[in-house]
């Protein structure tokens, strides 16, 4: 631009003759002299960001931010223009008060407008060139021009006034939107913080609002069981409801029925008095057929004698098959009698001599083929006395390996079949107890199991007996007829089955022994006693028997066995308490005044169910070998005086 200035001034230096002072000519680059003023006045005004600045101003005032000092906001261009007092035609100043509106960052101005400079007098005449001698054309245009930018200037600083109050209004409208902010910021400070505390409560309520939504989440699931717990109830209403019907209709039913039966009880009740009647009657016709049954059955028993002898022949065993039993003869006429029988050779040997018979006749003989049941209904009766108040005493008596201990206990592998006579004693006893209690009957059971060896007791239900224990047989009071054994173990039972528990200790604790002694249970008597309460309350009456069911020692003769020492201290005392149970027997049946019950320990133990006022059974066991011929014979002599021995009436003891 400036590289232009100089030129118009050096072209009018060289076309003008007339002085022109250099102050009042102005700077004009030669592109802008020679532009037209309309075309300038259409460059300004046709610049589209002063239109877009004019445009934006309104839209501007009507936001509420701070408004920028309006000089400020003025563009460059259009200050400098002012500055320069170029002649452009302005816009009218109606525009002017919008112009504080413009924003911050206005649009840079025109690169045509920066190079515009104001019109000069040379460039105004340039279309009406005056020739150089016109001087007074000159001037005129001169003045023309003088005119003009008086009139210019007039307009500027009309403008300038305008542009002055649009800036004090600006300003004040400045201060009033600082107010206005300072307010507004206030309100936004107090927003903020009120925005804050509204987010602290709305997180608060969003925390509370989840809190809540897993309640709700809780409760709809409690709901949703209640819901369904409800619906199994009403279900379960529906069916009871139901049933409650039906039980009315059943129930109104039954009333009716209730009605019907309680007349029919009514008539009932009155027949069972009548009956209860009769049937005390009948209790007492039935109580004296009872004691009616036992006596007949004591006459019956005494009738049979008192004091039995029933003969047992035990079979040859397995282990005996190179032996006979030909001198043992059952006659077929009963079950009776027993023979026998021995061929004798003479004293040189020459000639046979008839065989000797030995006939024995006994309450009851039992072959060797008689099993345990056969035997046992025969003893029953008796068992069924001891029951009734009798003191019932059953021994078997014979020679070692005779069969004794098979006959009263069984063998060792007992069975149902096998059984002897204590365990089927026991049982009928317990189940006899049991029918009589439907005629006012109550029994009580006392069990004891003893051993007599050398004249001395065992007590077989203890397993490990203390040293140095004293048994002695007793009174039980000075004025009391019963006896009891000091230090024995007696043991209430109730059941067949707690009597075979003691029996089995027994048989266990005889089978110690034997190990231990040689054979001892051989050579000792055992001993089972089961004493036995009654009682019948409705009449009144009480019994009080003992059952014993003895095992004796072997029988066998001194002489045969060749015993020495110990074995013969045994066989002594064997011998002696058996001889004392035959001398007692006998002295019972001849009535003597003295029994000699103390000379054995057996007897004196005994001495109430060998008394008269007992029923005794004697079996007499004996062995089918020949070689034991003569023992057997011993055997059965001794038996036969038992049986012909009388022993007095036997009395129930009642109370
Ligand atoms: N009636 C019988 N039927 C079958 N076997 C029998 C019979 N009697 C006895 N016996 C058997 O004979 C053997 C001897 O019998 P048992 O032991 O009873 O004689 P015991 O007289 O008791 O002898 P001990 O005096 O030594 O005790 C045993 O094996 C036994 O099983």
């Amino acid at each position: 631009m400036n590289v232009n200035e100089n030129k118009p001034l050096a072209a009018v230096k060289a076309v003008s003759r007339l002085p022109v002072p250099s102050t009042v000519r102005p700077k004009r680059s030669r592109s802008s002299e020679n532009m037209p003023l309309i075309e300038k006045k259409r460059i300004r005004i046709s610049s589209p960001e002063q239109h877009a600045v004019r445009r934006s101003v309104p839209a501007s005032i009507a936001t509420t931010r701070p408004k920028p000092p309006v000089v400020a906001a003025l563009p460059r261009t259009y200050l400098a223009g002012r500055a320069s007092l170029a002649p452009v035609r302005h816009n009218p100043p109606a525009h002017v008060p919008s112009a504080p509106a413009v924003s911050r960052r206005p649009a840079p101005p025109p690169t045509s407008a920066l190079k515009t400079g104001p019109p000069t007098a040379a460039t105004a005449c340039t279309s009406k060139k005056r020739a150089p001698w016109d001087l007074k054309g000159q001037m005129d245009d001169m003045r023309d021009k003088v005119s003009t930018y008086k009139g210019k200037v007039q307009d500027l600083a009309g403008e300038n006034v305008h542009l002055r109050q649009t800036l004090e209004q600006m300003q004040s409208q400045l201060a009033l939107a600082g107010a206005e902010s300072k307010e507004l910021n206030a309100k936004c400070r107090t927003l903020e913080a009120e925005l804050q505390t509204t987010q602290q409560k709305l997180e608060q309520v969003l925390q509370d609002a989840a809190a809540l939504r897993t309640t709700v989440r809780s409760q709809e699931e409690q709901l949703s069981i209640h819901t369904h717990t409800i619906a199994e109830l009403q279900e379960a209403k529906c069916s009871l409801t139901e049933l409650v019907g039906s039980t009315e209709v059943k129930l109104k039913l039954a009333d009716d029925e209730l009605s019907i039966k309680r007349v029919l009880a009514q008539s009932l009740q009155t027949e069972v008095v009548s009956l209860q009647e009769e049937g005390v009657g009948k209790d007492e016709r039935l109580h004296n057929l009872e004691m009616e049954r036992r006596r007949l059955h004591n006459i019956i028993q005494e009738l049979k004698g008192n004091i039995r002898v029933f003969c047992r022949v035990r079979p040859l065993l397995k282990s005996e098959d190179s032996f006979c039993m030909d001198h043992i003869h059952f006659p077929q006429q009963d079950n009776k009698s027993v023979v026998l029988s021995k061929t004798e050779e003479s004293h040189t040997g020459r000639e046979r001599k008839e065989a000797h018979k030995y006939d024995f006749t006994f309450d009851r003989v039992f072959s060797p083929e008689s099993c345990q049941d056969e035997v046992f209904h025969e003893i029953s009766l008796l068992v069924q006395s001891a029951l009734d108040g009798y003191h019932v005493c059953i021994f078997a008596y014979g020679q070692t390996g005779s069969g004794k201990t098979y006959t009263m206990e069984g063998p060792d592998d007992v069975d149902s079949e096998t059984m002897g006579m204590i365990p089927r004693a026991v049982r009928q006893v317990f189940e006899s107890a049991e029918e009589l209690t439907a005629k006012g009957w109550h029994y009580t059971f006392t069990a004891n199991f003893l051993e007599i060896y050398n004249e001395t007791i065992r007590d077989l239900l203890v397993s490990k007996p203390e040293k140095n224990v004293e048994y002695e047989i007793k009174r039980v009071s000075p004025t009391s007829d019963e006896l009891h054994v000091t230090n024995l173990r007696y043991v209430s039972v109730s059941s067949e089955q707690e009597v075979h528990k003691l029996l089995r200790t027994a048989k266990t604790n005889r089978s110690v022994a034997k190990t231990i002694l040689n054979d001892r249970s051989s050579r000792s008597h055992s001993v089972f006693q089961l004493k036995i309460e009654g009682r019948n309350e409705t009449r009144d009456v009480k019994t009080l028997s003992t059952l014993s069911l003895i095992d004796l020692a072997g029988s066998e003769r001194l002489d045969k066995s060749l015993s020495k020492g110990d074995r013969l201290r045994e066989t002594q005392a064997i011998n002696t308490s058996l001889s004392n149970l035959g001398l007692v027997i006998t002295s019972l049946s001849n009535k003597d005044s003295h029994i000699p019950y103390r000379n054995s320990k057996l007897t004196y133990l005994l001495q109430n169910s060998l008394g008269g006022n007992s029923k005794v059974l004697m079996f007499v066991n004996v062995s089918p070998l020949d070689e034991n011929f003569s023992e057997s014979l011993n055997s059965l002599r001794f038996a036969s005086k038992v049986n012909e021995c009388v022993i007095g009436t036997a009395q129930a003891n009642r109370r």
